[in-house]
C-alpha cells in the first residue's frame, strides 16, 4: 500500500527525527537522492552528466536546500551547473556555499528565462512543503520557461505551486516530468490536479518514520487488492459467494442495466439478480442473470444491491432499495432520485458512485469546484450522508463514512471517459459488496480493477464500456499474478 501523509504530520516526523541526527543530516540524505535522480535524467536527455547544462531554480526556504545541495553534487561530476535565485538575500547559505566550492554559478532571477532556453535540465527548488497558494509572481515566467524548454524538469518534494495537503493547483506551478519527494508522498502528488504536475514521482527514503493510523491518503497496490477480490472456497455456493441485485435501466435506457450486470458478472458474486423494465435486454445478453420484475422488496434474497444506473425518473424502486438492510451502492440517476434523509436514515452500508458532476450537483456547487478540490468535495459528501463515497474520476477517490484515510486509485486511464464506463464500475462494485467486502475496500478494489481493464480493453485506442466488462477477468487474473 502507498501511503500519503499531511505536511503537519511530516512536520512532526521531521522534529522527531531531526532531534537524534547531527544538524542538516536530513537535508544531505535528501539532496543525494535527488542528485541520484537527477544524474539518470541527465544520461537520458544528455548522454551523461559530465558536460551537461543543468539550471537550479532556487527559493527561499530548504526546497531551495535541497536543489543547491544536489546542484553541488551534480556540478562535482562535471556538470556546468547555475543556481537562479529568487530571493538572493535569503537562500540556503549552507547550500550556496557548497555549490560555490563544488564549482557551480549563480544568476539572478532576470537571466533564468535564458538560462533555461539552454538546459538540459532544471531542478525545480522554488518551493515545497512550505509552500501557501500558487507560485509568487516572480518564479512565474520561470516556470513557463521550464514548461517551453526541451529540458528536462525535476521537481523537489513537490512541484512548486501545488498544494501539498489537497492537490489543489491554484493559478501557475511548475510542470515536472518527475518528482522526487521525501520521506512520504503527498497528497498533492496522487490527487488530481496537482498529480498531473508531477509527472512520475520518486520516493527517497530519509528515514522518517510515519504513524500508521495517520494517513492521509491510501492508495492501494496488486498485492492490497489480491488480498481483498474474493475467491471462491470447495465449499461455496452461490449464496456463500454472494447474490447482487441489479435495480437499474429503463424503458429509454436498457443499455445501463445490460451494463451493470457485466460489471457485476465479473466481480465475484455467485448470482446476480436484475429487477427493472430491461430484462429481456439483460436475459438476451446474459442468460445467467437471476430476472425479475416484482420490485426490489419481492425479487427474492441479495446480499448487495445496486441502483440508478438508467434508472430515469423510477424514484420508487430507489426508495424500496434504501429500504433493504443489505450494503446498498447509489449510482447515477439514483443519486438524483435517492432521498437524502433515508441515505442517512440507513443502517446498513451504503456506498454512492459520483461522478464530479453529479457530486457538484449534491453538493450545490459547480462541477468545476469538486474537480479543482477532489479530495475536500468527497470528505464533505460522505459526511453530509453519513455514507462512503466514490468520487470518480482520472484520480478515483474513495471516502469512508466515518473520516480516516481517503483510498485513492490511479489505474484508470481517460479512455475510461467512454459512455456506460460507470454502470460497469457500479456492477462490478456491487458484486464486490455482496461477496462481503465493506464498502471501502469493495470501492477501492473495484476501481482498481475497473481502471486497469480499461488499461487492457484500451492499450491507447478508443473502447466502449462493453470491452470494458470483457476486460475485467483479464485485470483480475493480472492482479492475482495468476493465468
Ligand atoms: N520534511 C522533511 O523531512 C524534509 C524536508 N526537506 C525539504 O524542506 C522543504 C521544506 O522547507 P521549508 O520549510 O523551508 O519550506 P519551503 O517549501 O522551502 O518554502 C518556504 C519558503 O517559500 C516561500 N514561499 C511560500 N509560498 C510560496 C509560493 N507560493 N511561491 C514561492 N515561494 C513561496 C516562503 O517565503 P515567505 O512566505 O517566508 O516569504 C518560505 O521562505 C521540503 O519541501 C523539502 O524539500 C529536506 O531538506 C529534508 C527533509
Ligand atoms: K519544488
Amino acid at each position: 500500500m502507498r501511503t500519503a501523509y499531511s505536511v503537519e504530520t511530516v512536520r512532526t516526523a521531521e522534529r522527531e527525527l531531526m532531534a537524534r541526527l547531527p544538524e542538516g543530516a536530513l537535508m544531505q540524505r535528501a539532496a543525494a537522492g535527488l542528485a541520484a535522480a537527477c544524474a539518470e535524467v541527465l544520461g537520458r536527455v544528455a548522454g551523461r552528466v559530465y558536460g551537461s547544462r543543468v539550471v537550479l531554480l532556487v527559493g527561499s526556504g530548504d526546497n531551495g536546500g535541497d536543489a543547491l545541495y544536489a546542484g553541488a553534487r551534480l556540478a562535482r561530476r562535471g556538470a556546468g551547473v547555475t543556481a537562479v535565485l529568487l530571493t538572493p538575500e535569503r537562500a540556503h547559505s549552507g547550500g550556496l556555499g557548497a555549490l560555490r566550492r563544488a564549482g557551480g554559478s549563480v544568476a539572478a532571477a532576470g537571466a533564468g528565462e535564458g538560462l533555461i532556453e539552454r538546459a538540459d535540465l532544471v531542478v525545480d527548488g522554488i518551493v515545497g512543503i512550505g509552500g501557501k497558494g500558487g507560485l509568487r509572481a516572480e518564479a512565474v515566467p520561470l516556470a513557463a520557461a521550464a514548461r517551453r524548454s526541451r529540458a528536462a524538469v525535476v521537481a523537489v518534494d513537490l512541484p512548486s505551486g501545488v498544494d501539498a495537503d489537497t492537490g489543489e493547483v491554484r493559478g501557475e506551478a511548475v510542470r515536472a516530468d518527475l518528482t522526487v519527494t521525501f520521506g512520504t508522498h503527498k497528497p498533492g502528488l496522487l490527487i488530481d490536479p496537482a498529480r498531473e504536475y508531477a509527472g512520475s514521482v520518486r520516493l527517497v527514503d530519509i528515514g522518517l518514520s510515519l504513524p500508521d493510523d495517520a494517513a492521509e491518503l491510501e492508495a492501494l497496490q496488486h498485492a492490497d487488492v489480491a488480498r481483498l477480490l474474493p475467491v471462491p472456497g470447495v465449499e461455496s455456493d452461490k449464496y456463500r459467494r454472494g447474490v447482487v441485485g441489479v435495480a437499474a435501466g429503463s424503458a429509454r435506457y436498457p443499455g445501463a442495466a445490460v451494463l451493470a450486470v457485466s460489471g457485476a458478472l465479473r466481480g465475484g458474486a455467485g448470482a446476480v439478480r436484475y429487477v427493472g423494465p430491461a430484462g429481456d435486454a439483460v436475459i438476451a445478453r446474459f442468460p445467467e442473470t437471476l430476472v425479475s420484475d416484482l420490485g426490489p422488496k419481492r425479487a427474492g434474497r441479495v446480499q448487495a444491491w445496486v441502483v440508478g444506473p438508467g434508472a430515469g425518473d423510477d424514484a420508487a424502486t430507489v426508495a424500496e432499495v434504501l429500504a433493504a438492510q443489505v450494503p446498498v451502492l447509489i449510482d447515477a440517476d439514483g443519486l438524483r432520485l435517492a432521498d437524502a434523509g433515508a441515505v442517512r436514515a440507513r443502517t446498513a452500508p451504503t456506498l454512492m458512485t459520483p461522478h464530479a458532476g453529479e457530486a457538484a450537483a449534491l453538493l450545490g456547487v459547480s462541477r468545476e469546484e469538486v474537480e479543482g478540490a477532489r479530495l475536500a468535495s468527497v470528505r464533505e459528501l460522505a459526511g453530509r450522508y453519513g455514507a462512503a463515497v466514490l468520487l470518480k474520476g482520472s484520480t478515483t477517490l474513495v471516502a469512508g463514512p466515518g473520516g480516516g484515510p481517503v483510498r485513492v486509485n490511479a489505474t484508470g486511464t481517460s479512455w475510461l471517459a467512454t459512455a456506460g464506463s460507470g454502470d460497469v464500475l457500479s456492477g462490478l462494485v456491487g458484486s464486490l459488496l455482496a461477496a462481503g467486502l465493506s464498502v471501502v475496500d469493495a470501492g477501492s478494489a473495484g476501481a482498481y480493477v475497473h481502471g486497469l481493464a480499461g488499461r487492457f480493453a484500451a492499450e491507447g485506442a478508443p473502447v466502449g464500456a462493453h470491452d470494458v466488462a470483457d476486460a475485467v477477468p483479464g485485470a483480475w487474473r493480472d492482479v492475482r499474478g495468476v493465468g
